[in-house]
């Protein structure tokens, strides 16, 4: 495992500081965070501590990658006030979604396309899990290849989330791991997906529009998502990403490896930020 460096920063002056902790080797305790006079942080306080820490490291006159995602929308709303306020400038910005974009214009932040700015200065996105090489699983929000595109474009990928995210081994949290496949005879690739990751207890789903009809999910870019679930952490995830990868009519996956430069983590210790 490569050696991280960990940096940690006190959420705020009530928080006592405390020793960097392991940070995938304590139990995930629900999050409201209590000391003597502290009042209660929710799990969108950390998003957004998370959000503001790497905001830091944006710059005047710099191409940025918007992430995806209820963290990443904390970032948006940041750059924005930075924007309004002067404290920014000259800063023009490419949308992961449909509906970062969305949320950017609505805030008055320039855009662009990858067409237009190939070369992006600095991502920062959100993340489903994190493990301790931080490579990510993303794409529960449905947004994996406008995501992994931008991402892999930007010099700099700073990924920010509560530490509900850290995991010991991709998959292990249980929750998806998203498959963006065509929409022709999906179920097909739903079937060699799952047979792929038999040994791992996987079970494969067509990810459901979730307005309570029995319509697929169809992404921004008109596909399905195919989400796998397991019953064990995927051993090696550059093997299992390039296999699924070589699958006809696959388009994209959401094991995002080797890619994070940092990644930005809020807690009830306070904020760390891991780089490799
Ligand atoms: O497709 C969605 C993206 O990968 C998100 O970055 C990821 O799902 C994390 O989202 P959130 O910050 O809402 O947990």
């Amino acid at each position: 495992m490569a050696s991280l460096s960990l940096h940690h920063i006190s959420t705020t002056p009530f928080v006592r500081r405390a020793t960097p902790l392991n940070l995938w080797t304590r139990t995930q305790k629900p999050f409201s965070i209590r000391s003597q006079s502290a009042p209660v942080l929710s799990q969108d306080d950390l998003k957004r501590l998370a959000a503001d820490k790497a905001v830091e490291s944006v710059k005047s006159g710099m191409v940025l990658g918007l992430g995806t995602g209820s963290t990443a929308a904390f970032v948006v709303e940041k750059l924005g006030h930075l924007l309004s306020t002067g404290q920014l400038s000259n800063i023009i910005g490419i949308p992961t979604s449909k509906r970062t974009q969305e949320q950017a214009a609505s805030l008055n932040i320039p855009l662009t396309t990858l067409d237009l700015h190939p070369h992006i200065d600095l991502a920062i996105d959100g993340a489903d899990e994190v493990d301790p090489n931080l490579d990510l699983v993303k794409g529960r929000g449905g947004a994996l290849l406008r995501e992994k595109m931008v991402e892999a474009a930007s010099s700099s990928f700073i990924v920010v989330a509560d530490d509900s995210k850290l995991v010991s081994g991709l998959g292990g949290s249980g929750l998806a791991m998203p498959v963006e496949v065509v929409q022709f005879c999906w179920k097909y690739n739903l079937v060699r997906l799952e047979g792929l990751f038999k040994e791992l207890g996987c079970e494969a789903k067509l990810r459901l529009a979730g307005d309570g009809s029995e319509k697929p999910y169809v992404t921004d870019n008109g596909n399905y998502i195919v989400d796998l679930y397991f019953k064990n952490p995927i051993k090696d995830g550059f093997a299992a990403g390039k296999e699924i990868s070589a699958m006809e009519g696959v388009v994209e996956h959401g094991l995002f490896l080797g890619m994070a430069t940092s990644v930005i983590i809020a807690g009830k210790t306070g904020v760390e930020v891991m780089t490799k």
